[in-house]
């Protein structure tokens, strides 16, 4: 079997819906979980940073568990590693950080098991896993992922993101994507469906167009989640509002919040960023790149 000694694995972390793409659209982000594993004789996850503090340093840790899921769905056996931990993705942010670990775990399998999966077979285990593919499509191929769960897995599309900048405002307090999605309705209106799905494919294709100013307002035109999680984003309107005036696209709730997530040119980065700061002085705002990579995965020494 072909292992290799010592691996670095690089995961971006993902903004799901983009508004009005609930379940379907996701954009991957430059910010990382890095992982280095090597065979051990035993479990060992070694935490290297505040952001994942009091996470389990020990076989029941979630990236743990996804390798060894992945390995026994891919009919292996996932043997033993110390994985040294670090990420900049904050954890139930709304930033795609399990995505980003079901990817992870994907990936130890794949090298540790010598799986040689292909795209399409990991995306099939990850999206069973999560059960939407937005965000991880998104960590997975990189750019822009339009993606559909079907019966036994998922059809996504990656298109590539060129011509625009995230700004994300992080709320500093913990959202869990269950909890978000426990306040979503059983039902919706027919008119409200038909629009928000029209937003969203025309969403699509403004990106596929270079159109970000009619990207950026097709964002702002959800009926699927934001109207029903608001009420634990009070906040949301405002950056809404102070971005679009300081020269945003659009802005959207981040995935199932709490985050928020802001489309601009580079150019007006700098001045929406100040605004933020100055209006939301207890929450982290970012300027963060888009990016059209997925995995970053090389043997290290
Ligand atoms: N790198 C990681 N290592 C271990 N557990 C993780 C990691 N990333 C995420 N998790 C688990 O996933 C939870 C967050 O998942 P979720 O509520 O879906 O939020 P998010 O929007 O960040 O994906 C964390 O509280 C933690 O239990
Ligand atoms: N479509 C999902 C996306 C959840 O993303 P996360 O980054 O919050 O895990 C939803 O809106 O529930």
């Amino acid at each position: 079997m072909n292992q290799p000694p010592m691996l670095r694995i690089q995961i971006p972390a993902s903004t799901a819906n983009l508004g009005p793409g609930f379940d379907s659209l996701g954009i991957a982000l430059g910010l990382y979980l890095t992982i280095e594993a090597s065979r051990s004789e035993h479990w060992e996850v070694t935490i290297n940073c505040e952001e994942m503090h009091g996470l389990p340093e020990d076989e029941s840790n979630y990236l743990v568990r996804m390798a060894q899921k992945a390995a026994t769905f891919f009919g292996e056996e996932m043997p033993p590693c110390h994985l040294k931990v670090k990420s900049e993705i904050p954890l139930a942010r709304g930033l795609g950080s399990s995505a980003s670990a079901i990817i992870a775990g994907i990936e130890l399998a794949n090298a540790f098991c010598d799986l040689q999966l292909d795209e399409t077979q990991k995306m099939r285990f990850a999206s069973l896993e999560e059960g939407h593919p937005d965000n991880v499509g998104a960590a997975l191929y990189g750019g822009l992922a339009v993606g559909v769960q079907v019966e036994n897995g998922a059809e996504v599309i990656s298109l590539p993101v060129v011509g625009a900048e995230a700004i994300i405002t992080i709320p500093p307090f913990e959202l869990k994507t269950e909890t978000s999605r426990s306040l979503l309705p059983e039902k919706l209106s027919f008119g409200q469906a038909v629009s928000a799905s029209a937003a969203s494919n025309t969403f699509v294709a403004a990106v596929c167009a270079g159109n970000w100013a009619l990207a950026g307002s097709m964002m702002e035109r959800d009926h699927f989640h934001e109207p029903f999680r608001g009420e634990l984003m009070p906040y949301f309107t405002e950056v809404r509002k102070i971005a679009k005036e300081s020269g945003a696209y659009g802005t959207a709730v981040s995935g199932a919040g709490p985050s928020v997530i802001t489309l601009a040119n580079l150019e007006a980065v700098p001045v929406i960023c100040q605004a933020l700061k100055e209006a939301f002085p207890n929450m982290s705002i970012q300027h963060v790149p888009l990016v059209n990579h997925g995995p970053l995965v090389q043997a290290i020494k």
